[in-house]
């Protein structure tokens, strides 16, 4: 009676403290699979692991290196950078760091000053807007997802061929007036370049050029044009609105396949057809940038560690370490940003393996003091066991590095974010996903860390003072 009563009195407090019970028991009870996983793992770390903002722990899980350690330290250590926008928190997830260095970002003039267009298509937009320091913004909401879809969606109108490369590259006009630049995947993402091959002979990687738009994007230099995966159907594509110099080579492969070779200087013939499934191919599809120069259409500087794409016959900067001190930190039109921008395609390209870094180019309308553009990125992960150290010959020669630019680097190496889980993460928003290879991926958070050794190196090795080698030349 007692008992009937207090249940009756309490039904809702028992039903509660039952469905508690409950509640908590199913927090407890994983299926075996995670019970293998706990056993693993202190509950602790379990926890953590799960509510973790990365599934990484910064690319020194992997690749930890001591002089590198020890070089943070100092690096955080250093009091003109704990109250700035430098520092470094090892638990700040590595994005919320870059916005608030990408908040910094110096603003200079605008195309729109020299590039006249109805600016009504995202395409448009993005020529006005590009920027003295950089090509873009990603934050821009005015234009740039709206970019990137057209790329990969819009309708092909002609195509033709770009007459500037040595490969078969294509200049592709869409019904909106928007031309973009296609790049065939002409290998497997997992194709790896062999060992006895020279760069330059090296076939071009749409996966690169992909994954290289990423990578600057990610780093937040915002110097390589917005670059898409797309699918070019060779029927409608090129069959149907492309020029003589392409329609005139289309032909059957053996396995009945649809299959082109166009023309152009060195690899455009039957032996390097390029053939659909059955006449669908993959590629990489960049936004055509404006003219760079006024009166001649490019406008580009050589870089001067320039290689000489000969089997045998060495560069100056490959015999001389000295090469930055006496031809580089000289020249007149170095002055300024620039050295400090090469040291940036060096790191760049030495995240991507890029041996193939012949010229850059800029926008003449902003003169001497603008970014440069790093176009042509075809030419990088080919080797992912690989760490091309000439690729990194500015930033060892000239001992120089961007703070901005380091602390970055620092941040990445540190965590909680890797550089393979950030790019990796990116790279998921492209049509084409996944781009990268695991192996490449993994070979950028090695190579975070061997930057960083060579910096530290410039100063307990090299003996030159911190302030001469890390310099805040207030580009962010
Ligand atoms: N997005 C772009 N917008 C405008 N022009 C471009 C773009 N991409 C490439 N170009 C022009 O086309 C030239 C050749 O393109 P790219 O360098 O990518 O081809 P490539 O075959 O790899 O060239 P190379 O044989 O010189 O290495 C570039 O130097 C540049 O002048
Ligand atoms: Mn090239």
């Amino acid at each position: 009676m007692l008992k009937r009563t207090f249940y009756k009195n309490n039904s809702w407090k028992v039903a509660f403290v039952t469905l508690s019970i409950f509640a908590l028991l199913s927090l407890y009870y994983q299926p075996p699979t995670q019970f293998v996983l706990r056993d693993a793992l202190p509950r602790r770390d379990f926890i953590q692991k799960l509510f973790a903002p990365s599934d990484a722990g910064g690319c020194r899980v992997n690749y930890s290196i001591p002089e590198v350690d020890t070089f943070i330290r100092e690096y955080q250590g250093k009091s003109n950078l704990l109250d700035s926008v430098f520092k470094v928190d090892e638990q700040e997830p590595y994005l919320s760091f870059l916005a608030k260095l990408n908040k910094w970002k110096r603003k200079g003039k605008l195309m729109k000053e020299f590039v006249k267009n109805n600016n009504t298509w995202a395409w448009e937009i993005f020529h006005q807007q590009i920027n003295q320091y950089f090509l873009y913004d990603p934050e821009d909401t005015s234009y740039y997802e709206q970019l990137l879809k057209d790329l990969s969606q819009r309708k092909i109108t002609f195509t033709d061929i770009n007459p500037f490369s040595s490969h078969l590259v294509l200049t592709v006009h869409f019904d909106n007036g928007m031309k973009g630049v296609y790049k065939f995947m002409r290998t497997p993402r997992d194709h790896e370049v062999l060992p006895n091959h020279f760069f330059f002979s090296d076939i071009e990687r749409a996966h690169s050029e992909i994954a290289s738009f990423h990578l600057d994007k990610v780093l937040g230099f915002h110097r390589v044009p917005p670059t898409v995966g797309r699918v070019l159907n060779i029927t409608e594509d090129i069959g149907k609105v492309g020029v003589d110099l392409l329609t005139n080579t289309l032909h059957k492969s053996p396995a009945g396949n649809l299959c082109f070779f166009g023309k152009c200087k060195d690899y455009c013939k039957v032996d390097f057809s390029i053939c659909g499934t059955p006449d669908t191919v993959e590629g990489s599809m960049s936004v055509f940038l404006p003219r760079r120069g006024f009166n001649q259409s490019i406008y580009w500087i050589q870089s001067p560690w320039l290689r000489t794409y000969h089997f045998s016959i060495k560069a100056k900067w490959e015999k001389d370490e000295q090469f930055c001190e006496t031809d580089v930190k000289t020249r007149e039109d170095f002055k300024g940003r620039r050295v400090l921008d090469f040291t940036d395609v060096g790191v760049f390209d030495f995240l991507i393996g890029n041996l193939d870094r012949h010229h850059v180019e800029l926008f003449e309308h902003f003169g001497n003091d603008t970014s440069l553009i790093h176009l042509d990125n075809g030419r990088g992960f080919g080797k992912s066991k690989y760490d091309c150290m000439s690729c990194m010959s500015p930033v060892r020669q000239c001992c120089m590095i961007r703070l901005s630019t380091l602390a970055k680097l620092v941040k990445l190496y540190i965590g909680p974010d890797s550089l393979s889980h950030v790019l990796r993460k990116s790279l998921e928003a492209d049509p084409l996903s996944p781009i990268l290879w695991e192996p490449h991926l993994d070979s950028v958070d090695r190579r975070v860390g061997q930057i960083l050794k060579v910096i530290s190196e410039c100063i307990t090795k090299k003996g030159k003072p911190w302030q001469e080698v890390i310099i805040d030349d207030g580009f962010y």
